[in-house]
């Protein structure tokens, strides 16, 4: 549902018919990084609010649905929890194409899953689109005796990459509504931001036959 030519555009489904009326506008979010940083616990904990201290590896790509209001409008996000295996690679990058934000998450406690945040970026800079928001989350903050990131050069780094950043604890509930939000909030700016240079021409054969533009977004 974006443009094929000019500048890139994210989609968002706006929503009028009289079946969806639940909801104005859906989200699409990706949960992206190492496996074992705890991507799954922190869409459980924010979805659900559970918390399992067993490691069950995502096979291949899952989701979670859950509403919130911003202003007068509610907005259905629809979470999408990624396998952080390498194997599964091919499966879920073919996911980031339709997503406008994603939360890119590594764990404080592992030096490994830090450096790879450079890879992920580039993976989002390569199979996203141009406005995409992201929010870096270095989870696991409770366990403090074993860090291995300091806070400082994660936050470093999300201002380098231009990205949201946040400490997370998804065992202890700390800051994981507050960064899956920031990331909603992030994406709500970009859309109330100019329409200029916004070109919701749609590939000849799409469904969406008439988009509109929404800010910085095509909605159809
Ligand atoms: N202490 C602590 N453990 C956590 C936290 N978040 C997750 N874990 C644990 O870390 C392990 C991995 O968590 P998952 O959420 O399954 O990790 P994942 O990133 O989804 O892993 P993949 O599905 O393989 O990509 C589990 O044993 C969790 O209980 C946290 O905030 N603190």
């Amino acid at each position: 549902m974006a443009s094929s030519t000019g500048s890139q555009t994210l989609p968002v489904s706006k929503v009028s018919s009289i079946a969806d009326q639940n909801f104005d506008y859906m989200f699409k979010l990706l949960i992206i990084g190492n496996s074992a940083v705890g991507k799954t616990s922190l869409l459980f904990r924010y979805a659900d609010h559970t918390f399992t201290p067993a490691f069950v590896s995502t096979v291949g790509i899952d989701f979670k649905v859950k509403t919130i209001h911003r202003k007068d409008k509610r907005i259905k996000l629809q979470i999408w929890d990624t396998a952080g295996q390498e194997r599964y690679r091919t499966i879920t990058t073919a996911y980031y194409r339709g997503a406008m934000g994603f939360l890119l998450v590594y764990d404080i406690t592992s030096s490994d899953s830090f450096i790879a945040v450079q890879n992920w970026a580039t993976q989002i800079k390569t199979y996203s689109w141009d406005n995409a928001q992201v929010v870096l989350v270095g989870n696991k903050m409770d366990l403090d005796e074993e860090r291995m990131v300091p806070q400082d050069q994660g936050s470093h780094l999300a201002a380098q990459l231009g990205f949201g950043f946040f400490e997370t604890s998804a065992k202890d509930n700390v800051n994981v509504k507050e960064a899956f939000e920031c990331l909603v909030n992030r994406i709500c700016e970009r859309m109330s931001k100019s329409e200029e240079g916004i070109n919701c021409a749609m590939p000849s054969g799409s469904q969406c036959e008439t988009p509109q533009k929404f800010g910085q977004y095509c909605a159809c």
